[in-house]
């Protein structure tokens, strides 16, 4: 195949899979009754934990740090929703279940990895995640992820997993198609299901193995969030009994993921990297200070 024919097939793919996706959504949003419609609009005061509200409108790093625990360095974990939210998003996920099994209706899952949950941004929600990622999770990432875009984030992928019986049982190690991703626990009641970390790094070392600063294992608790970058590498270890739905925010910025296409070499956010990057520094430096031992041997010689 010649290059503009090439061109042109993977243009026209993109543009049909937007248009499918498009209509997909559409079929869904006209025939979809939801139960609860007070989660279609951002009501933060019904939404979130005060603690979560003040520190926003406080906007600072002291307040921010002032409800956040950074366990391993680059995971944040904090309060965040109110009990009688988490309930009330697990009731209106268990409906549209119940309309797709209904109307035998084909869903997208969240990703390659899940067999199970749900795009909330395919059934209406998604007017109310975007308030979400601009009003709550930039100002965050703003302040603790500004290398990877976090003060520019402008698109997100949001969707729900469900682990336990008949649902999935464990996640793989991986790394988001996201720039931060926001993981709160709605529930149910669980044993296992824990998260594990294991360092941020960018393409090129993305299967390198961690240092011992950068293993964590994380234990969910409902209503309760962890924020990290996409790139820090991680996975979930087995639900081994009940029920755990979580909310997944993959928050994007088109800016960042377009600087990034001129930057190869080096990532001033990967671990590895910035690691080789001390390597060479200590070796140059190392160099430089047996090269003067050298010299000043010679001239007192
Ligand atoms: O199961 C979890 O809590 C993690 C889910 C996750 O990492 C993802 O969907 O990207
Ligand atoms: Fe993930």
């Amino acid at each position: 195949m010649g290059f503009w024919n090439f061109f042109i097939t993977f243009f026209l793919n993109g543009f049909y899979q937007v248009q499918r996706h498009r209509e997909y959504r559409q079929k869904i949003i006209s025939n979809y009754q939801p139960l609860n419609r007070e989660l279609y609009a951002m009501h933060p005061s019904t939404f979130f934990v005060p603690s979560f509200i003040k520190a926003i409108s406080d906007n600072t790093e002291e307040s921010f740090r002032s409800i956040m625990s950074e366990p391993s360095p680059g995971v944040f974990t904090f309060e965040m929703l109110q009990p009688q939210f988490c309930n009330l998003l697990l009731s209106e996920v268990e409906n549209f279940e119940k309309w797709v099994n209904d109307a035998k209706f084909r869903i997208m899952r969240p990703n390659t990895m899940n067999k199970y949950g749900a795009v909330l941004d395919d059934f209406g929600l998604e007017t109310m995640l975007d308030k979400l990622m601009d009003g709550f999770v930039r100002p965050i990432s703003k302040v603790f992820f500004p290398e990877v875009g976090g003060s520019t984030l402008d698109s997100h992928h949001g969707f729900v997993v469900e682990y336990g019986k008949d649902r999935d049982v464990d996640l793989g190690f991986h790394v988001d198609d996201s720039e931060v991703t926001l993981n709160v626990c709605l529930g149910k009641q669980f044993s296992g299901g824990e998260l594990f970390f294991r360092g941020t790094r960018c393409d090129k070392h993305v299967n390198t193995g961690s240092q011992s600063e950068e293993i964590f294992d994380y234990s969910h608790v409902p209503g309760g969030a962890v924020l990290h970058r996409g790139r820090h590498r991680h996975g979930a270890r087995a639900t081994t009994s009940g029920h755990r739905i979580n909310l997944l925010l993959w928050c994007r910025s088109s800016v960042f993921r377009e600087m990034k296409k001129y930057q190869k070499d080096f990532s001033n956010w990967c671990g590895e990297c910035l690691r080789e990057k001390k390597e060479r520094q200590r070796l140059s430096i190392a160099s430089a200070k047996s090269e003067l031992l050298r010299k000043d041997g010679e001239s007192t010689a």
